[in-house]
């Protein structure tokens, strides 16, 4: 039986627990449960604190993880990302008291207050500065004013933590996170691993693109094909009509309304984008 952790607090909980249920598989619905078994895909479902989840996974115990690629970097657990999941993004910074030109050459000899206390020894080391890290484990931004640190290294999602105490960001970001899959470094995935890895990045694929249809004149098929080349190559089909086709093509939901702005400037007709619930590619 595969055995995969899945994060039981936190950020990443939800969203993470959401996606397993839409890839098809089951899920807890009491918060406090720590394991499920998911009789029908032979798999036991581990929910953990998120930091201690690359533990599980670098140690071999269990044989996939979601975690943050911040966590999963601060572990040095000797886990493989296998696939960045689309939530949980996240930057992890330098931040020090608004109002004074701060660089990371300013930190030299100060108080660095951090949750991420390897990430952050690693990060100064690589820019030749030595500072005084202090790790703690949470609500890091009232440290300065509490007079145990300096300076923070820590998770910025909207920033509005940072703005309520006075905090900006400075220097270059430590790391760029969100939500991945991990799996132990050194091995090679099994086939049973492959699939949950795969279901999930059905999920991931159909929760960035829409379906896109509409009807094009043929005349018109080069420059529209052009906006909507798909993944491989969007389907063109025949419509009743000799001078019109009918175009399906993905594309990102991000750009889907410019894009459609320009099918409907181009001459394009019928215009509809859908919803794709899963998919394999
Ligand atoms: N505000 C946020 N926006 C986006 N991602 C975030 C945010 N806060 C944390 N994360 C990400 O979530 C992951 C886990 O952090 P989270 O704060 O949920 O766990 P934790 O700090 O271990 O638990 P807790 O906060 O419950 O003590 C990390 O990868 C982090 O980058
Ligand atoms: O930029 P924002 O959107 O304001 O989010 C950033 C905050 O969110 C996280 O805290 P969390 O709620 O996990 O509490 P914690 O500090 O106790 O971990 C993170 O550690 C920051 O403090
Ligand atoms: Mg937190």
């Amino acid at each position: 039986m595969l055995r995969v952790a899945v994060p039981n607090k936190g950020t990443l909980s939800e969203p993470a627990t959401e996606m397993l249920r839409e890839a098809g598989y089951r899920q807890r619905t009491e918060s406090r449960d720590l394991t499920i078994i998911d009789v029908a895909n032979d798999i036991e479902f581990f929910f953990l604190r998120p930091k201690d989840i690359a533990i599980y996974v670098g140690s071999g115990e269990l044989d996939l993880g979601i975690t943050g690629r911040d966590l999963a970097a601060e572990s040095e657990a000797g886990v493989r990302e296998e696939l960045g999941l689309g939530f949980g993004y996240s930057t992890f910074r330098y931040a020090a008291p608004a109002g004074d030109p701060w660089d990371v050459s300013k930190l030299q000899g100060i108080r660095v207050a951090t949750a991420y206390p390897r990430l952050v020894q690693q990060d100064l080391a690589a820019q030749g500065v030595t500072a005084e890290v202090i790790r703690l484990d949470g609500a890091v931004e009232i440290s300065i004013q509490l007079g145990v640190a300096d300076a923070i290294a820590d998770v910025v999602g909207s920033g509005r933590t940072l703005r309520q105490h006075g905090l900006v960001a400075f220097g270059p970001t430590i790391c760029d996170s969100e939500a991945v899959v991990i799996a132990r470094a050194d091995t090679v995935l099994s086939k049973d691993s492959q699939q949950v890895v795969n279901r999930l990045q059905g999920v991931v694929f159909a929760q960035q693109y829409l379906m896109l249809d509409y009807d094009c004149p043929r005349s018109l098929l080069e420059q529209a094909t052009a906006i909507t080349p798909g993944l491989e190559s969007p389907t063109v089909a025949p419509l009743a009509d000799p001078d019109w086709v009918a175009v399906r093509a993905m594309v990102l939901r991000k750009v889907s309304n410019p894009v459609m702005d320009k099918l409907h400037d181009l001459g394009a007709k019928a215009i509809l984008a859908s919803d794709i619930r899963s998919c394999r590619l």
